[in-house]
């Protein structure tokens, strides 16, 4: 699992290596690792870094005192660099140290763009505010069309370091070189794009001063923390779900969580939803079961509608006290409070209305906006999308599933993704790892399997994902 952190977790644990370490010699371990991940590109793309014309884009922080100082290594290696401030004055202590190597400070972007071996992005970091000026974002876009690498200087100025929201204009970075820990626009979209590959240097940070870290998990995660069964595992001890879903206006939806709770492996799966979805379903799921009976977790929600008994329907689902998932239309029926046993699985939209706020908010801060649904409503809240993020009510980390292509961006997904959620709860997983886990295999299937796969044929899929994650286990 990787951790990601905001800006004043990220001040903290600077800080605190302050204490220990004057800034000129942080800064300088972050120049080198710059520099020598510069050199890495350089050599990689023309052989050496003797040469090699390095743009340096500067503004007034620290975030330019580093580009500045690693311009100085990569002019001592023979590289022709020329810094262009553009907020104003330069990092001086880091400017001197460019021109004592021979760097030069320009006026102006070179004509030629194109001419350029690669530019470095220190306009802003941590201490930035979302944006760009127009004439930096004309010139960062500019390097970007002229096909230039370029290389962010901790993180691509001009996106939200927080949220992962990129305004109008933000830089477009081929590689990010970040500096003690990732940053939350790191592993958030749409910023996460916007950084390339993504370097973490180590600068000896402690990362127990921030106890609240966002955690995105990878396929090792799910290798180890998926509930595959054991020797000794009956179909009950695997888990037993009751779905709930579908109406005669969205029968699909019946049959698209089901195939997500078969194919993620439920014990059994016993379907309670209405007659013609059910019927449908037996002729291509006949292993479900429509009798009534024992189940260790419930879906309800998908392919609603405006059923006129939902809210009595989660009344009693409510009542019985087993985990559940509750999505789409069922989030419209939420009592004033959930059982802290409930997962609801909104996207944007969905949480919008359940908040009361314009969609436009909740994309801009999807964390946020999870956070505020789990605090309001008592229940977890896994918001769907690009980034897809757990939040449990009362905990101020969040939990990233593994990121997966755009593809999975179409109608059904999300059916699909309630009944894997489901299985993983009848399984015994938590509300918040059945949310991630769920979210991260429907993203590696697509991953695995990618272009326009229909979700329930997706769902066919997970069983070799699966396959692979327990052997990877061994
Ligand atoms: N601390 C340490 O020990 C270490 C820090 N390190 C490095 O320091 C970086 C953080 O540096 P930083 O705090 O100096 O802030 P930074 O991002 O360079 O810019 C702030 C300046 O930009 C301005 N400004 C802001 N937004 C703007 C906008 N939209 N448009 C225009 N201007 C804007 C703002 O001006 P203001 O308007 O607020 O007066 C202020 O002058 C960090 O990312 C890492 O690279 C590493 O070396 C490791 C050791
Ligand atoms: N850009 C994207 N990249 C990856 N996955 C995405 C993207 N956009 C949406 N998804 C995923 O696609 C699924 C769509 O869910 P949803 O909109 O609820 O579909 P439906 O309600 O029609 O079943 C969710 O799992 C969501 O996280
Ligand atoms: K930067």
């Amino acid at each position: 699992m990787k951790l990601a952190y905001r800006v004043d977790q990220v001040r903290a644990m600077e800080e605190a290596a302050l204490a220990a370490d004057p800034v000129p010699e942080l800064m300088q371990s972050a120049a080198a690792a710059l520099a020598a991940a510069v050199s890495d590109l350089l050599r990689r793309r023309r052989g050496s870094v003797y040469g090699a014309r390095v743009l340096i884009m500067v503004g007034r922080g620290n975030n330019g005192g580093d580009a500045l100082y690693a311009g100085a290594r990569l002019a001592d290696r023979g590289a022709a660099v020329t810094a262009l401030a553009l907020l104003g004055e330069p990092h001086p202590a880091g400017l001197a140290a460019l021109l004592a190597a021979g760097g030069r400070l320009v006026d102006a972007a070179p004509e030629e763009l194109a001419a350029l071996d690669v530019a470095l992005d220190g306009v802003l970091g941590i201490g930035g505010r979302p944006g760009l000026p127009d004439d930096v974002a004309q010139l960062a876009a500019a390097l970007d069309g002229a096909g230039v690498p370029l290389v962010a200087v901790d993180l691509p100025s001009g996106v939200d370091a927080d949220t992962g929201a990129v305004p109008a204009s933000a830089v477009r970075a081929d590689l990010t070189v970040t500096f003690g820990v990732a940053k939350a626009c790191q592993v958030i979209e749409p910023a996460r794009s916007r950084c390339g590959e993504l370097r973490v240097v180590d600068l000896g940070f402690d990362p127990a001063l921030a106890t609240d870290a966002l955690r995105c998990l990878e396929p090792s995660d799910l290798a180890t923390g998926w509930p595959f069964p054991g020797r000794s595992s009956d179909k009950y001890a695997r888990g037993v779900v009751g779905i709930d879903t579908g109406s005669p206006d969205y029968p699909g939806a019946a049959l698209l969580g089901t195939y997500g709770a078969v194919h993620a492996g439920a014990g059994m799966v016993r379907f309670l939803g209405p007659d013609e979805a059910g019927d449908r379903l037996l002729s291509l799921l006949p292993n479900v079961v429509r009798a009534d009976g024992r189940v260790q977790a419930r879906l309800v929600g998908s392919g609603w509608g405006d059923r006129p008994d939902g809210a009595e329907v989660l009344a009693r689902v409510a009542d019985e006290g087993l985990p559940a998932v509750v999505d789409a239309d069922g989030l419209r029926f939420l009592p004033e409070r959930c059982p802290s046993h409930w997962l609801l699985t909104p996207h944007a939209g969905e949480l919008a209305r359940l908040l009361d706020r314009p969609r436009a908010e909740v994309e801009a801060d999807p964390l946020a906006a999870a956070h505020e649904g789990a605090d309001r409503t008592g229940a977890t809240v896994l918001l769907k999308g690009a980034t897809q993020v757990v939040v449990e009510p009362g905990n101020a980390s969040a939990t990233i599933a593994v990121p997966g292509p755009a593809w999975t961006a179409q109608a059904g997904s999300g059916d699909v993704l309630a009944g894997v959620c489901a299985a993983l709860l009848a399984a015994g997983l938590s509300t918040s790892d059945a949310g991630a886990y769920g979210a991260s295999l429907q993203a590696l299937a697509a991953a695995e399997f990618p272009g326009p796969v229909p979700p329930q044929q997706l769902a066919t899929r997970f069983p070799t994902v699966l396959g692979r994650l327990e052997a990877a286990r061994r």
